[in-house]
């Protein structure tokens, strides 16, 4: 299907309406950038009052899980650009409103297929287009984990279910002793009632960084092309993001390698949009990890270090419109967890986070706050990343999470 050709006036016969599928932090961010050129934004998400949906035209709360409920959705709103914003999608219906002309989806139903489950992308990465990954096996009872480990992967290793995100269900194995353990918390973690997981062999890396791929019209030939941002770096701990920063300093070598990986997964993937390509890198090594069809958490600092951050590049690229992956300045960011289990919460020390010189924050606006929930962000620019990064996390710091009421 092509780009869309030209921007219409919301809630209007000439509007051009987007819809996302999940409206968190990110979505929120998207649909900003998309209601400032005017599109018409639909927000879905599984809970009433997500982020997303506060900033939306219209907003539906569904199990984007069930086929039959998202395609009634799609045929009762239209939409012409369907935007994923999570993984646990019915993308089967997708890959049927994609193939009838019903709307497109973003970057593509096949490509959001693949991700959704770790064994899908992993075989593509691994086995099709031949990239270098961690070692890994597949195994749906905790007697076939275990022959995995013994087979090859080895101790130390990571298991993690095949539908999850954010870190959730996953653990590091350091030997016999923790696989039952990993086993019964991958069971708990999974998006959705799936027995099975994915065990990687450790990947003892210098740094991790996201690479955020652009596929957008280049103007001057009208065709897709790729394009890169600078490096992000980032902390990880528990499997979900705590800091990250850009630029990345890396070796010339592991930069073109980690290019090549990151234009060939989204080549393979297709479509218009951003890509967050997660790779782990070593002296010039450079291993594939997994690849976000979609703005990446780790990539909130782009908001305070790009001309057009990840979320403005996405809502560029799926309208067909041209992007610029300029770095402005060295930023970095500092999530803000909730730290308490309630709803409708407060936050206090926001002004004094906002003294901290070129910091700025996203305050999320859940509706509910779990202990590790992701409720906000801080964002800094500075000099460097080391300063940035300071600045970041000494803002995040101020912002304390209490009960609301
Ligand atoms: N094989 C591995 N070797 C070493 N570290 C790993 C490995 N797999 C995962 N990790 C660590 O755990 C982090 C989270 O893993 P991964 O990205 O697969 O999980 P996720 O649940 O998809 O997270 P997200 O949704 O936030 O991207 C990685 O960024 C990395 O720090
Ligand atoms: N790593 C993926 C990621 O960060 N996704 C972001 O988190 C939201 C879910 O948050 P919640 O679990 O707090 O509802 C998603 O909607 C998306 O914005
Ligand atoms: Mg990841």
């Amino acid at each position: 299907m092509t780009s869309p050709s030209r921007l219409g006036t919301p809630l209007s016969p000439s509007a051009l309406r987007v819809m996302l599928l999940g409206a968190g932090e990110l979505g929120k961010e998207v649909i900003i950038a998309l209601q400032r050129l005017g599109v018409e934004v639909i927000a879905v998400d599984r809970y009433a009052n997500a982020p997303g949906q506060q900033v939306a035209h219209r907003a539906h709360v569904i199990d984007m899980t069930d086929p039959a409920a998202l395609r009634a959705l799609v045929e009762a709103e239209r939409p012409h650009l369907i935007v994923p914003e999570i993984e646990a999608i019915a993308t089967a219906a997708l890959l049927e409103i994609e193939a009838e002309g019903l709307a497109e989806v973003i970057p593509t139903a096949r490509a959001a297929q693949l991700t959704m489950n770790r064994e899908g992308i992993r075989r593509l990465a691994a086995e099709e287009l031949g990239l270098a990954t961690s070692p890994y096996a597949f195994a749906d009872t905790v007697q076939q984990l275990q022959a995995a480990i013994d087979a090859g992967i080895g101790y130390p290793c990571v298991v993690k279910p095949v539908m999850s995100s954010s870190g959730k269900g996953q653990s590091v194995l350091r030997g016999p002793a923790d696989v039952q353990r990993a086993w019964d918390y991958a069971m708990t973690g999974s998006r959705v009632q799936q027995a099975r997981v994915i065990v990687e062999g450790f990947i003892n890396f210098d740094y991790e960084v996201t690479l955020l791929t652009v596929r957008a019209v280049n103007p001057a030939t009208g065709e897709v092309a790729t394009a890169f941002c600078e490096p992000i770096g980032h902390l990880q701990v528990d499997g979900d993001y705590v800091e990250s920063w850009q630029p990345q300093p890396m070796s010339p070598l592991a930069l073109e390698r980690s290019r090549s990986i990151a234009e060939r997964v989204t080549t393979a993937l297709g479509g218009r949009g951003i890509f967050g390509v997660e790779l782990f890198v070593r002296g010039d090594a450079v291993w594939f990890s997994e690849v976000s069809p979609r703005p990446h958490d780790t990539g909130l600092v782009t908001l305070c270090s790009q001309r057009q951050s990840e979320f403005e590049l996405h809502a560029r690229a799926i309208l067909g419109l041209p992007v610029d992956t300029t770095l402005r300045e060295p930023g970095a960011s500092a999530v803000i967890y909730g730290g308490l289990d309630a709803k409708g919460i407060a936050f206090e020390g926001v002004a004094e986070a906002l003294a901290v010189p070129r910091a700025d924050l996203r305050l999320f606006g859940k509706p509910e706050s779990f202990v590790k929930r992701r409720m906000g962000v801080a964002l800094a620019a500075g000099a460097d990343t080391d300063q940035a990064r300071s600045r970041a996390k000494q803002a995040a710091a101020c912002v304390r999470p209490v009960q609301g009421v």
